[in-house]
């Protein structure tokens, strides 16, 4: 299998409109000559080189109730804007109290599917789920070694959420022996794992830890043990594996009936997060948060009797605001050098938004606040739109200060809010899981609060007096300390920083600060390139030094 390539520049600035594509399948000149044969499949060539659509493949079981499976894997992948086609394994018959019969398709007639698929509609890549016998598990290897794709991502399904086996003993022989070497990833619960490594029992997320290596070594490139059904606990925690270093993700664990069908998402949205070109853990990470936000929104929908309903996948269609975001994740070390503009202060020197922003990103910036407090909504929103694309053509992630409704009118990549601002958790509810969001804390337990309701990180200060913002508290350095101690957040630094004092800052060392927030020591000068590159040099210094 050839291996996940690293995310591509952001799909959607540079795709051709849908108009314009469709162009290309539009008739000739004269409607009354057809094109030939050739002609017309060049021009399907052409268009479909203009305009790829993500490709998952899912071979999965058909679950009649809809919570998992088949449509499970369908609906997620169209919420991420992937392309789903689907090789059926079995007919289940399903509903939210637990599966009542279990029909397989003779394994010829998978194969006939897999053959129909992988031969014409370009599957960028394949996902599986319920795979009911080793039969179906061996016709599905010599496929993908016959079609190859760009990435296999195994759910080994074997029991359903609701205690029902759904494929026997003699398959775990394959898939451990055939297709888990063949995979990119291996998604297993922590029963599944269990099962996988011979009943082995897991009660620790150390135990994970070892499971995960030890499925590692019948050769997938990547494992991810889920830890959802670990004993209750306010997050979540999957531990994740390429072989050298184990990372744990941890993720908020959502009261609600309506889990079923999360295992079969989550695979699925790995696979759609790889074929729009995003790195594994990347992946996995955006697939993380898309059930997450799913879980919440659906947590107090009804359908069935039994105890295990369906989420909604298609949430984001009841709230038209919202945007599942860039391919590219938040990066913490985005926080390094952040600056944060101020209408004022560019008024005074006799500059635009856009022009400060441009200058920053020259000196060296590595995330930009628009924080205009001053500006009339119209004049601020145009501005944005100029700046989203400034600091996109320069990979620099652009945030907007309160205003999360110029922020999803210009597509920025995220906000910073306070506390006196909408809450992070509503913030989160409108921007979806794509968007960076950002909150500031003076307290641990201000701390503690954004990080469960779902921001990326906190701004923490001030570090210093300051006169930009009015009436704010000075922390000092151990302010500072003891909220970086407490968060489970990166942490930026703000108020009063400057070329004097953010040396200091950095040589702190402490756990999580990742940079500066900088406003008047940038932009009330005259020359914010020349400032901005000197304060880098100084951090860069700073961060060699401690
Ligand atoms: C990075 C960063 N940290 C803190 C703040 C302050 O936000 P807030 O408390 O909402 O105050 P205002 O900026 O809105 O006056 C920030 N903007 N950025
Ligand atoms: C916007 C802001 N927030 C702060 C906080 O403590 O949360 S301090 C601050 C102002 C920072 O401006 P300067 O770099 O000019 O001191
Ligand atoms: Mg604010």
């Amino acid at each position: 299998m050839a291996s996940v390539q690293p995310p591509p520049a952001p799909l959607a600035p540079h795709r051709p409109s849908i108009a314009a594509a469709l162009r290309f399948y539009s008739p000739a000149v004269s409607p009354r000559v057809s094109p030939s044969p050739a002609a017309r499949s060049r021009r399907l060539a052409v268009a479909a080189r203009a305009m790829p659509w993500p490709h998952v493949l899912t071979v999965a079981g058909s679950d009649s109730g809809a919570g998992a499976g088949i449509q499970a894997d369908i609906k997620a992948c169209a919420a991420l804007g992937a392309y789903c086609s689907s090789v059926i394994t079995a007919v289940t018959a399903q509903n939210t109290v637990g599966v009542q019969g279990v029909h397989a398709v003779p394994e010829e007639f998978v194969g006939e599917q897999l053959r129909s698929v992988l031969s014409d509609m370009s599957v960028d890549v394949v996902k599986t789920g319920m795979l009911p016998s080793a039969g179906i598990v061996k016709v599905l290897c010599e496929s993908l070694r016959k079609f190859p794709v760009k990435a296999l991502v195994v759910d080994p399904v074997m029991v359903s959420t609701s205690g029902d086996t759904l494929s026997g003993p003699s398959t775990l022989t394959t898939y451990r022996d055939e297709l888990f070497p063949m995979a990119d990833i291996v998604t297993p619960n922590v029963k599944e794992a269990s099962k996988l490594l011979g009943d082995v029992s897991l009660q620790t997320i150390s135990d994970m830890r070892s499971a995960a290596e030890s499925i590692y070594k019948l050769g997938p490139k990547y494992v991810l043990v889920k830890g959802g059904d670990m004993p209750d606990s306010t997050d979540a925690i999957d531990v994740f594996f390429d072989g050298k270093e184990f990372i744990e993700l941890r993720g908020l664990r959502i009261k609600t009936r309506n889990t079923h069908g999360t295992g079969c998402t989550l695979a699925s949205c790995i696979a759609a997060e790889l074929a729009k070109g995003a790195s594994m853990l990347h992946a996995v990470e955006a697939a993380k948060k898309f059930v997450e936000s799913a879980l919440y929104h659906s947590k107090d929908l009804v359908i069935g009797n039994g105890p295990q309903g369906p989420f909604d996948h298609l949430f984001s269609l009841k709230s038209p605001l919202y945007k599942m975001g860039s391919l590219h994740k938040f990066n913490p070390d985005d926080l390094f050098l952040y600056a944060v503009t101020d209408s004022g202060m560019n008024k005074k020197w006799g500059r635009s938004i856009e022009d400060a922003v441009k200058a920053a990103i020259e000196g060296g910036a590595t995330i930009v606040q628009l924080r205009e407090k001053d500006a009339e909504t119209r004049e601020f929103l145009e501005a944005a739109k100029t700046c989203v694309e400034i600091c996109r053509s320069s990979g620099v992630p652009l945030l907007i200060n309160d205003r999360i409704d110029v922020a999803l009118a210009c597509n920025a990549d995220g906000v910073h809010v306070g506390q006196s601002d909408m809450p992070a958790w509503e913030v989160r509810e409108l921007l979806g899981p794509g968007k960076i969001i950002g909150v500031s804390c003076k307290t641990p337990a201000q701390a503690e609060q954004a990080w469960k309701d779902g921001a990326d990180y906190i701004g923490c200060g001030g570090v210093f007096p300051t006169t930009t913002k009015a009436n704010n508290p000075t922390l000092g350095f151990e302010g500072l300390r003891t909220v970086c101690f407490a968060s489970k957040l990166p942490v930026v630094a703000i108020g009063g920083i400057n070329a004097r004092n953010a040396g200091s800052v950095m040589e702190l060392g402490l756990p999580n600060l990742k940079g500066v927030a900088v406003v008047s020591a940038l932009f009330d000068r005259e020359c914010v390139a020349t400032e901005t590159r000197s304060l880098r040099s100084i951090l860069m210094n700073a961060c060699s030094r401690s």
